[in-house]
């Protein structure tokens, strides 16, 4: 909805949010709703000092939820963020004393949702000691110890709530992006990452490969021994390939038989990576007594190339593995050139 408002208006561009971003967005919002009337008032009342710091900490939120909402929310934001809300209620409170008590509840609460558990109880409950430490000469102990008790139940309350919202979140993503039967990431996470690799790449002129797999003749398998055992082999195949893929290299299931890995680097490199990966599964009998081969499609992100392309080309390559006898790798034909797509668009 935030997100709506603000393209709406013209503020930010129009892209798909992670939690982290949706969060400090609406921290943006909110702090700019919550403490900006209360900058004002104290500025009208001659408070200058105090007006001065409620400014500081809703500019400083606005540009940082900014700034992480356009990078992607690095974690460094959230903390940030965290520590400059923080400081901001403990000098109100240096200042005012008592009468700005109620701030350090919402402060604590945004705590246990902005970073880790262990960074929000250890910031939470510094804010605590500070601010019973500044106003315990100014209350009763009935008032002191009424505080530190609600505080703390504000924070319990906080920490159940913002652990189950990320335990479900995890759940969710999970299910959203991860194949049940091979545990592989699926078609949709597939989707999302080469829109990722295709605007960073072209950003930062690093390259990238797409490897496309199709077992041969799967079918045949599924009838000679029986659906589970092509089930079990989709499995296996996914094991076997985990440990020859690197680290950040990410695999996919993308249909039925049909498995893609996303490497960075080039055209040689991903055939490379290909090539040792077909004839290690043609000498592994993953279906004892049994082998099977795979079919590999390799095609390099071209310049400007947008994914549907890259992906098409990869395909194509695998066609030609198919109809050249399967069992081999094809690399795609380069993409074209900038200069000829220019011509084309120009034509
Ligand atoms: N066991 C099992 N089979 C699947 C699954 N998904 C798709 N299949 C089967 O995979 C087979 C794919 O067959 P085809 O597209 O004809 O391809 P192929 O037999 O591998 O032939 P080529 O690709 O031309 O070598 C079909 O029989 C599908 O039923 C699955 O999750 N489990």
């Amino acid at each position: 909805m935030i997100k709506k408002a603000l393209s709406a208006i013209g503020i930010v561009p129009a892209k798909k949010l992670n939690p982290e971003q949706e969060l400090l967005l609406i921290q943006a919002v909110l702090a700019v709703m919550a403490i900006l009337p209360f900058a004002a008032w104290r500025f009208m009342q001659g408070q200058w000092l105090v007006g001065m710091v409620d400014l500081a900490i809703v500019v400083g939120m606005i540009l940082l939820g900014a700034y992480g909402y356009l990078k992607g929310s690095p974690r460094l934001v959230t903390i940030l963020l965290t520590l400059i809300y923080t400081a901001g209620m403990l000098t109100v409170v240096a200042m005012r004393g008592s009468e700005a008590l109620f701030w350090a509840y919402p402060t604590a609460v945004a705590c246990y949702f902005m970073v880790r558990t262990f960074e929000a109880a250890s910031v939470s409950c510094f804010a605590l000691v500070v601010v019973a430490t500044l106003v315990a000469d100014s209350v009763s102990p009935v008032v002191l110890s009424s505080f530190i008790v609600t505080y703390i139940l504000v924070c319990l309350f906080a920490y159940l709530f913002s652990t189950k919202m990320r335990e479900d979140r995890y759940r969710l993503e999970q299910k959203a992006t991860i194949d049940p039967l091979t545990g592989a990431n699926n078609r949709r996470a597939l989707d999302d990452e080469i829109e990722r690799i295709v605007s960073s790449v072209s950003r930062n002129h690093h390259s990238a490969a797409l490897l496309l797999f199709d077992i041969d003749h799967f079918k045949q398998i599924n009838d000679q021994f029986g659906h589970a055992v092509g089930d079990t082999f989709l499995k296996e195949f996914v094991r076997f390939l985990r440990p020859t893929i690197r680290k950040n290299e990410r695999l996919f299931r993308y249909g039925g038989e049909e498995f893609v890995v996303l490497v960075e680097g080039g055209l040689e490199e991903a055939g490379y990576l290909a090539e040792q990966v077909r004839s290690l599964l043609e000498d592994s009998q993953l279906i004892p007594g049994h082998t099977v081969t795979v079919s590999i499609g390799v095609a390099e992100l071209g310049m400007l190339e947008s994914s549907r392309e890259w992906m098409k080309r990869a395909d194509d390559a695998l066609y030609r593995a198919k109809r050249s006898g399967r069992n081999r790798v094809c690399l795609a034909e380069a993409s074209k050139s900038w200069e000829s797509q220019v011509l084309d668009a120009v034509e």
